[in-house]
This record gives structure tokens, C-alpha cells and sequence, in this order.
């Protein structure tokens, strides 16, 4: 069985280096590129899916309408849920990423971002950021940092009650996520240590497929790049 994760292409934070978390931004052009080549690259492999999952933020749902589109399947389900939503980065979100290596040094930054134990400094129930209040996040409590414990937690639980059953029916899943949801999921998957996940970085609109065994088991993984490139921060084979 497979089942195919993509982070979504560039983002305009992305492009300025900026923490984003849970703040809901677009794609950049590149990334609306990335997404249509990701589109392509799945439907020229011959994949095609039953159902779709991304999270309530609009870089991943955009993703995957433009990778359904050019694979001609918009029509089929799509589950968006905030459980899949990218790990919250608490009161970083904004902040430029060089700027605020420059001021708290790599050191920090290195260990907010990529640490499994770390939680950024929280946001304040007050700030502009904080928000409880978006309809999209009724009746949730939302967090106010996250490290990537934190996601595996919610991104598991997701997969364990809503994913994993659909994959045992046999239908074929596109999940359309983020940077550390898919980092968390992999740890999960591949039972990956902390400290292998801390170098493990996943490329944007990259497809990344997972093989896995009648036990939900990872047998293989391996993205599909364009004539065979394989992107950096490549997954450990070994776990
Ligand atoms: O949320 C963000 O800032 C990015 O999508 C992921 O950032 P990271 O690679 O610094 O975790």
C-alpha cells in the first residue's frame, strides 16, 4: 500500500525566511509552480487516489488543489482538519529567522527549530497572533507553542483513528501537510531517535512516498523527483 505526503510548496514566508507555525499564509509563485510540477510528476508516475487529507491552513489545502487538479481528481474527498495543521511556533511566528538567530544565537534557534523536547516561548493569550477567536478553530484549544513532540502527538492520534483505517480499506491517500507534521509522522512511521529527526528537513512540493505493509509498517520511502532527483535531507535508511 502506498500513501503519498507532500509539504506544500514555497510559502511567502518561506521565501522571507520568516517562522510561520499556524500563521496562514499563501504560496509564493514558486510554490504555486512547485505544487503544479508535483501535480504532474504524480500523474506522469501513474498515481491516482481516493481520498485526501491536508490541514486548515491554505498553503497545504492550495497544494493539494493544484496537485488534484492536474491529476484531474479534484472531485475526489478531501479532510481537512487543524491536527495536521504545522507545528505551532508559539511567539516566533513573524519573526525573521536570521534576525532572531542574530539576537537569541544559532545555538537557540537550532534547538527551537529542530529539537523534539524544546517549546518556543509561548504566544500570550492577548497577542494579535492568538487566534482562538478564527472560526476555523471553534470549540479547540488551540496551543500556544508546540515542540515537535507536541505534533507528533496530535499528527498520530490523526493518523491512528482517521488515516490509518482508510489505508487498511484499501483507498489510496494523498496527504498535504507541513514541514514538521510530515517530520513528526516520519519519526512516528520509521520510529526514528530524536536525535535523527533534529537533521531530518523535508524539501517543499516534493512528493514523498511511503510503502507500507498490511501492519501499517514502513517497507521503503522515496520521493518522486523530477528525473530521479533526490532532494537533501534525504530520510536516514536506517532507523
Ligand atoms: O513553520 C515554519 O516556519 C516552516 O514552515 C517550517 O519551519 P522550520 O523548518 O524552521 O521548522
Amino acid at each position: 500500500m502506498k500513501v503519498v505526503l507532500i509539504r506544500h510548496g514555497q510559502s511567502l514566508w518561506n521565501l522571507e525566511n520568516r517562522f510561520t507555525g499556524w500563521t496562514d499564509v499563501d504560496l509564493s509563485n514558486a510554490g504555486l509552480e512547485e505544487a503544479r510540477k508535483a501535480g504532474i510528476i504524480l500523474r506522469e508516475n501513474g498515481y491516482s487516489f481516493d481520498v485526501a487529507y491536508t490541514s486548515l491552513l491554505k498553503r497545504a489545502i492550495r497544494t493539494l488543489w493544484i496537485a488534484l487538479h492536474e491529476l484531474d481528481m479534484m472531485w475526489i474527498p478531501v479532510y481537512k482538519t487543524w491536527m495536521l495543521n504545522e507545528r505551532h511556533y508559539g511567539a516566533l511566528q513573524g519573526l525573521n529567522k536570521a534576525e532572531t538567530a542574530k539576537k537569541f544565537g544559532e545555538e537557540q534557534v537550532h534547538l527551537w527549530r529542530r529539537s523534539t523536547q524544546v517549546r518556543p516561548p509561548a504566544l500570550d493569550k492577548n497577542d494579535p497572533r492568538y487566534e482562538a477567536s478564527n472560526p476555523k478553530y471553534k470549540g479547540i484549544d488551540i496551543p500556544l507553542t508546540e515542540n515537535l513532540l507536541d505534533t507528533e502527538q496530535r499528527v498520530v492520534a490523526y493518523w491512528t483513528h482517521h488515516i490509518e483505517p482508510q489505508i487498511k480499506a484499501g483507498k489510496r491517500i494523498i496527504i498535504s501537510a507541513h514541514g514538521n507534521t510530515i517530520r513528526a509522522l516520519i519519526k512516528y512511521l520509521d520510529q526514528v531517535p530524536a536525535d535523527g529527526i533534529a537533521s531530518l528537513n523535508i524539501p517543499t512540493g516534493i512528493p514523498l512516498v511511503y510503502e507500507l505493509d498490511h501492519d501499517i509498517k514502513p517497507n521503503r520511502h522515496y520521493y518522486l523527483g523530477k528525473d530521479g532527483f533526490m532532494p537533501e535531507g534525504t530520510i536516514p535508511k536506517t532507523l
